[in-house]
């Protein structure tokens, strides 16, 4: 792949105070740790590492939804540290994301119809007459029948509820995904077919998709390239082939050793290191 990457992350650092808001005291504690990565266009790469490693904070800084203490974001060639107030609506635009409870980012009041036409509303994208059908034509592209328009989110399953989060970000036509967890709550099935859709909307759309997770065995079928984080640093990046046939940092071993896989025989292709 060639041209500017889609996103372009260089020595980003973030500290925190320990406790929130104006009850934050004390030293600040890193939390990302002058971490430097590029996701090119139309590819999808994972960041993967413990809880509390760093990667929703990235994933933050990167949405600009959080200031970063030092280094450089770019989206698109955007500057994220430096985004003037006429461009931070085209730039919300381009980038949407995706969480893992859909329940806690979807409003429940809201019927589905309109959940999914806010960002066609607030960005004025297509005429009021032919929204609703934009809004089918989005469910149905996410595999959601046209009668979820009038109904509420309380009312579908996991995997659906999923659905209508993903047909609700791409309702903007965005060209970046961050996908913060988006199956971990999932059963193993249903994980796989929101996999599938994620898969085959990118295709269409040539999305660039940032993915959260810690399931290895989701970024393996996942991710182009990954990047394992550790306290805050990126202890090893690659193809997502390479990382997971052929860690080189003990950790990455470690988070592969403790992920399960239905047959015990594949760890033999994660060759054990001496690191003593
Ligand atoms: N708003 C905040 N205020 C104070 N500390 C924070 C804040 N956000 C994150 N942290 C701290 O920064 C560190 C990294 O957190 P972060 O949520 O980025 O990790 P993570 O890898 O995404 O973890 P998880 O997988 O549990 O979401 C943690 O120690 C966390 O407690």
């Amino acid at each position: 792949m060639t041209g500017e990457p889609a996103i372009s992350v260089r020595d980003l650092s973030r500290s925190y105070r320990q406790g929130r808001g104006m009850f934050a005291r004390g030293t600040p504690v890193p939390a990302v740790r002058g971490i430097s990565f590029d996701i090119p266009t139309g590819s999808t790469f994972g960041l993967v590492g413990e809880s509390g490693s760093g990667k929703s904070t990235t994933a933050r800084i990167v949405c600009g939804l959080e200031p970063m203490d030092r280094g450089a974001v770019r989206v698109q060639g955007r500057d994220v540290g430096s985004l003037r107030r006429r461009d931070v609506k085209a730039f919300r635009r381009s980038m949407q994301l995706v969480f893992q409870d859909p329940m806690a980012s979807l409003n429940p009041y809201w019927k589905v119809g309109t959940l999914v036409e806010e960002g066609i509303r607030v960005h004025d994208l297509v005429p009021r007459n032919r929204r609703r059908d934009r809004v089918v034509e989005l469910l149905e592209r996410c595999g959601l029948p046209a009668s979820a328009l009038d109904r509420h989110p309380h009312e579908f399953s996991g995997g659906q509820r999923q659905r209508i989060s993903i047909a609700r970000a791409l309702a903007v036509e965005p060209a970046i995904l961050v996908l913060d967890e988006p199956v971990s709550a999932l059963d193993v099935s249903i994980q796989a077919q929101i996999l599938t859709l994620l898969k085959h909307l990118q295709d269409e759309s040539h999305l660039t998709y940032l993915f959260i997770g810690h399931d290895l065995a989701v970024v393996e079928r996942f991710c182009d390239r990954v990047a394992v984080m550790k306290r805050g640093l990126i202890v090893e990046e690659g193809s997502t082939r390479d990382v997971i046939r052929n860690p080189q940092d003990p950790y990455t071993e470690r988070l592969i050793e403790a992920t399960p896989v239905p047959d015990p025989t594949l760890r033999r292709r994660v060759p054990r290191k001496d690191h003593s």
